[in-house]
């Protein structure tokens, strides 16, 4: 499967630079306006076909001029249609004024908007074009509206996302359903502006494939697109020396659930072998529980050093349940050249220290991938976690820039990124994978991936892919251990929808 462009994630600025470049190209940008509105009107009558009114909200800019086209086209339909606008009509320019006087209705002021009983409102108030919070009048209108639970239908963005980053500025509409015009844009994948969007349609408006791609960023929907080529290791016919050896390190006697969670995900995700490597005061805990996985004692890093001269080892996670401290920091820093994956307590460990790993794995160059939930991201990256104009996509890419590994950015909303720049955001996560274990899970899938040859970013957006694949087969109630269960293998023909993102 080829990547599609409804795979790309574009950015409000890159959307405007593509915008031009279609005007720039010969496209009449009023021709690109008209088929947004289209667009909009037709998402309105297909999913509310007995609205008993459509009320279309329209702001200043070219999302208003979206918002006219859609009302004149609902007004051609038939349909019982009010529209109110922010500020005064006579000011709005270029496009959004021509859409403007194609409308032939009356035009009132969005402060007298007053919901009723089987309205379907159009948000068409800002989109890509918000530059700062809402003003209280459109805050004001929002919150009327949301108080009446009428359904919303929003142009572009729900007014009031951030289309870069997700956040809320001020306050925003929650819409039923969303369109979108060629790309999707981070702020409809990122928290908390995914939860704002309802549906999201993606809307092809008729500007080139080329166009769109030659400003299209590092940035990516989560998809197999992304990481299938490098998949095949993971046919399952293949003999079980070839499809990896993962070695998972146990912490002590008390905690060792974690990381037999890690070993049984990787089992299950296709490495060949696991090898639980646990200390001395484990060995028996760990032996109680474990069958396919094999069990291997080690006290010091003496030991690690002469096991790893064994290159048949392919891959390394370390941290689940490992214990915060000296021997964390000394085995991840003999690892660093390898393919390794460093978790929860292996993040943490560097918290004092951060310098000495990141020059490791600069110099040492493994595939290492690092997957800190936001906490230990906070613990790891204080300076960019707190920068707070930074989304969560940038924040990913600052750390794996400074990190020098692929930084496996979690929450409901998880980025990859790798220190080039190539960055996904994964959007197949039902809201109960947020489980005790969950992530032990996660980091065992991304061994898996690791030992079986797949390079770093991949191997690690390839496993928060099927981990939500894996959510969503468990089922609401799942627990860790359901979700190794149920794993799913590779899809290769996976696809969704043409112009769907389920959110
Ligand atoms: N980029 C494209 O390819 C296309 C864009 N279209 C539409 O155009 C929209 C972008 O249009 P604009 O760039 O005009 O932007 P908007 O319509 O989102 O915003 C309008 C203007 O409001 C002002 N503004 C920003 N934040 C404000 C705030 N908090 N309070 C008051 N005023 C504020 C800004 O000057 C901004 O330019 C897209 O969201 C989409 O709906 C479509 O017409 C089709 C083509
Ligand atoms: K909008």
């Amino acid at each position: 499967m080829g990547e599609a462009l409804r795979d790309l994630l574009v950015t409000p600025a890159e959307m405007a630079a593509i915008d031009e470049d279609a005007v720039h190209s010969g496209i009449e940008s009023f021709s690109l306006m008209r088929s947004a509105g289209m667009a909009v009107s037709a998402a309105a009558l297909r999913l509310f076909p007995s609205a008993s009114r459509f009320v279309v909200l329209c702001g200043p800019g070219n999302n208003g001029g979206d918002g006219y086209v859609a009302a004149a086209a609902l007004a051609e339909s038939g349909a019982s249609l009010a529209v109110f606008a922010l500020g005064d009509v006579g000011k709005l320019k270029g496009d959004a004024a021509r859409a403007r006087a194609a409308y032939a209705g009356e035009i009132q002021a969005i402060g007298t908007y007053e919901p009723q009983a089987g309205d379907v409102v159009i948000d068409a108030l800002f989109g890509a074009g918000l530059a700062r919070d809402l003003p209280d009048e459109v805050q004001e209108a929002i919150r009327r509206v949301e108080d009446s639970r009428r359904p919303v239908i929003a142009v572009d963005l729900p007014s009031g996302i951030d289309g870069r980053s997700g956040e809320i500025r001020g306050a925003s509409f929650t819409a039923a359903h969303t369109v979108t015009f060629m790309a999707a844009k981070p702020g409809h994948l990122l928290l908390p502006g995914r939860t704002r969007c309802g549906t999201l349609e993606v809307f092809d408006i008729g500007i080139p494939d080329r166009v769109v791609r030659a400003r299209a960023g590092d940035l990516r929907i989560n998809t197999p697109a992304v990481w299938q080529q490098h998949a095949s290791g993971l046919d399952p016919a293949t003999h079980k020396y070839k499809r990896g050896h993962l070695a998972v390190f146990s912490g002590p006697q008390i905690s060792t659930g974690a990381a037999r969670l890690s070993a049984m995900a990787g089992l299950n995700a296709g490495a060949g072998l696991v090898t639980l490597v646990s200390p001395p005061d484990a060995i028996a805990a760990n032996a109680a529980h474990l069958t396919a996985v094999m069990l291997k004692e080690m006290g010091k890093t003496g030991d690690l050093a002469a096991w790893l001269k064994d290159r048949r080892l392919g891959a390394f996670v370390l941290g689940p349940g490992f214990g915060v401290g000296k021997k964390a920091r000394a085995f991840a820093l003999m690892l660093c050249g390898r393919a390794l994956v460093l978790d929860a307590d292996a993040v943490t460990s560097f918290k004092e220290r951060r310098t000495d790993l990141f020059n490791t794995i600069a110099m040492e160059g493994g595939q290492v991938v690092m997957t800190p939930h936001e906490g230990e991201f906070a613990r790891l990256f204080p300076e960019i976690a707190a920068d707070t104009a930074l989304s969560k996509i940038e924040k990913a890419q600052a750390a794996a820039k400074l990190s020098h590994a692929v930084i496996l950015y979690k929450g409901p909303d998880t980025v990859v990124a790798a220190p080039s720049g190539r960055t996904v955001v994964n959007a197949n996560a039902p809201p109960w994978l947020a489980t005790a274990g969950s992530g032990d899970v996660l980091t065992g899938i991304i061994g898996a991936h690791l030992a079986q040859g797949m390079p770093a970013f991949e191997a690690a957006a390839a496993a928060v892919w099927r981990h939500g694949e894996a959510g969503t087969r468990a089922g609401q109630g799942a627990t860790a251990e359901t979700l190794v269960a149920n794993i799913p293998p590779f899809d290769y023909s996976a696809t969704r929808p043409m112009g769907r993102v389920a959110l």
